[in-house]
């Protein structure tokens, strides 16, 4: 028995050796912030990478509290291709769930395992700048309100703040120069921000265990795949539906220069921890050509 957990935590050594230094960039969806014992396991899971040098920045969502919420308010909320339509009003009262419970929530719990965790909006020194994202189907222009695409991010502000051992905790809101906000998809708002500091890797937390090539299938899932064979796989009808704009987002992230990217399930406790510190992992590991991630 000790020695089998002496040989667990050895598996770990190497890794933490080459990931102390490296920055991780995490999307913490909202679909996974339900479950009391699974928020409490990823808040542990960040404080010790952390804790072993690891430079974490996390984004995350909110979408299920911000329905619930508008719901209260008895405002309908309406979606286009998984984008929410937003008017001036919602994305008032999206920033307000996002920037203040949500982020505040994340950062103060880091903070009493006595990490310096700063939780900041996407518009704070202009972290996320944004312009309007239009829907495009059938060569049909849709404008779905204050959802915003990236246009830039502030890279100085991020690399500021990790050299100072701050961890930021960042809520997907993005602004443009003439006062607007936008809400921001949380998957696109962490790519970009891993590919501005060609991130050692883009962790997506969110509710399926990974990829798989049949999802009624077990044995079909797949541990670890290169960005060539998903493009493969998305062509040939093998990967469809709600995992391509996901997976999307994924290769534009390696092919902008994050070293790897893993899809991991965040309501299985401690799912982090064990992608990262074991060989094997937990979910599936999206590998990237660039071999020099930070
Ligand atoms: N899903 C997988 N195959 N994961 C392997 C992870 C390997 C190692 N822990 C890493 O983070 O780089």
């Amino acid at each position: 028995m000790n020695e089998e957990k002496a040989a667990l935590l050895m598996e770990a050594l190497p890794y933490i050796k080459e990931f102390k230094g490296k920055t991780f960039v995490i999307k913490y969806g909202g679909s996974i912030m339900k479950n009391e014992n699974s928020k409490k396991a990823f808040i542990e899971d960040v404080a010790l990478m952390n804790l072993v040098g690891i430079n974490v920045i996390i984004v995350h969502g909110g979408g299920p509290y911000i329905s619930n919420f508008l719901n209260k308010l008895e405002i309908e909320s309406n979606f286009i291709d998984g984008l929410r339509v937003t008017d001036k009003e919602t994305v008032e009262l999206v920033e307000m769930i996002l920037s203040s419970k949500i982020n505040k929530e994340i950062a103060s719990k880091l903070c009493a395992h006595d990490i310096s965790a700063v939780g900041i909006s996407g518009r704070d020194s202009n972290l996320i700048k944004a312009k309007k994202k239009y829907i495009f189907n059938n060569n049909k222009k849709t404008d779905i309100g204050y959802v915003g695409e990236v246009v830039s991010i502030n890279e100085k502000l991020l690399l500021d703040l990790i050299k100072n051992n701050h961890l930021p905790v960042i809520s997907p809101i993005g602004c443009d120069s003439e006062g607007n906000i936008y809400n921001v998809n949380a998957d696109y708002a962490a790519s970009s921000i891993s590919s501005c500091l060609k991130a050692e890797k883009l962790i997506l937390l969110t509710d399926v265990k990974g990829i798989y090539k049949d999802l009624n299938d077990e044995s079909t899932f797949i541990s670890s795949i290169n960005t060539e064979k998903i493009k493969e796989y998305i062509k040939s009808g093998i990967i469809k539906g709600g995992m391509i704009p996901k997976l999307e987002c994924c290769i534009d992230a390696l092919e902008k220069g994050t070293k790897n990217i893993h899809l991991i399930d965040g309501r299985r406790e401690h799912s982090l921890l064990l992608e990262i510190f074991t060989n094997e992992g937990m979910g599936t590991m999206i590998e990237g050509g660039n071999k020099n991630g930070n």
